[in-house]
């Protein structure tokens, strides 16, 4: 359950860009954020992973002031989104995950309207050149592709050069070239300083760009830290196989290793201890005379694995918290 109201005050001391505590979101009774704690630091690139109706866009819309919260604190660049104040909204860029429309001007004309609104804004036709729409920069919007809304969809977001970008599933709908262009992008503003939270379905996009990322599953964050932290993290096993060569075929393999599997002569361990499992396995060998394990392979989950496994899991749960 939610709590009824807001908190009063922000009572939030941290100094990174986005601090949230205790975020909830009801629609009619039904937590669809719950209990949500995040922290964005300085610089990062920060994933927000997660299946469709997950929460992803409203935590985003909450946290840009676009939607109202139902309860928790929330500190974005020291102010809380619901003061909306103009000289805040400056230093944010937001591409939400609707494409705006705006009928009878051409991109140039959008984008100078956009930088218009911000004291220090980039350059237009470089922005326009950075999210790859100069041959469209005096088509009308309408006449734009899918993909190519998206762009000046970014192109919008970045032109007031924010301190903290959030961009809602940026991606969704670009070619692979667009995309890998999309990437660049955030790269580019990585390397200016800028925070960036970035909400996606494409694991593949945490793995390139994002420095850390949190997992929400129905409205809960189920799994929050660095890539590598969160593909090495014990709750998916590591698989250890080989194939048991000829001298052992017909050797008991060895006893108390849970989680192993044999079919013909492939060999697999699913374990939380490779280390010991593939000590155990060769020196099992080396006992029966044997120096070498062929196809010995050991392999660490990857994050899709990671991701795959929470949402299954959380599938198999409960149903979320109904007020
Ligand atoms: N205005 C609304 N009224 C009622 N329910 C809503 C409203 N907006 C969102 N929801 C519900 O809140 C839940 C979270 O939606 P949200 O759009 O935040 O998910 P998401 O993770 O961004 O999903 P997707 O990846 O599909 O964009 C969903 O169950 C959605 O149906």
């Amino acid at each position: 359950m939610c709590p009824a109201a807001p908190q009063a005050s922000v009572d939030i001391t941290s100094d990174d860009p986005v601090v949230v505590r205790g975020l909830c979101k009801q629609y009619a009774g039904r937590n669809v954020v719950d209990h949500v704690d995040l922290d964005v630091r300085a610089g990062e690139v920060f994933g927000f992973l997660g299946p469709n109706g997950a929460g992803k866009s409203t935590t985003i819309d909450i946290l840009t002031g676009r939607r109202a919260r139902t309860s928790g604190d929330i500190s974005v660049l020291g102010a809380s989104p619901a003061d909306d104040d103009r000289a805040w909204r400056a230093r944010i860029g937001v591409v939400p995950q609707t494409t705006a429309t705006f009928v009878e001007m051409t991109v140039r004309e959008v984008v100078t309207l956009f930088a218009a609104m911000y004291p220090r804004p980039l350059p237009v036709d470089e922005v326009i050149d950075m999210v790859g729409l100069t041959s469209k920069a005096k088509a009308r919007t309408e006449d734009l592709s899918g993909g190519q809304q998206r762009r000046l969809d970014v192109a919008i977001g970045v032109i007031g050069d924010p301190e903290l970008i959030f961009l809602d599933e940026p991606t969704t709908g670009l070619d692979p070239v667009a995309r890998r262009e999309a990437w660049d992008l955030v790269r580019y503003f990585g390397e200016r300083g800028t925070t960036t939270v970035l909400t996606t379905h494409y694991l593949d996009e945490v793995e390139e760009l994002a420095h850390r990322a949190a997992i929400i599953v129905a409205g809960k964050i189920v799994e929050v830290g660095t890539i590598a932290e969160l593909s090495g993290r014990g709750r998916t096993p590591t698989t250890v196989s080989f194939i048991v060569p000829e001298a052992l075929d017909a050797e008991p393999l060895p006893s108390g290793l849970d989680g192993l599997t044999r079919e013909d002569r492939q060999v697999t361990v699913s374990t939380y201890e490779p280390s010991e499992v593939t000590y155990r396995l060769l020196s099992w060998a080396r006992e029966h005379g044997v120096r070498e394990l062929p196809g010995l392979r050991v392999l660490q989950p990857s994050l899709e694995d990671v991701y795959l496994n929470l949402v299954h899991q959380q599938d198999v749960a409960a149903p979320v918290d109904v007020a």
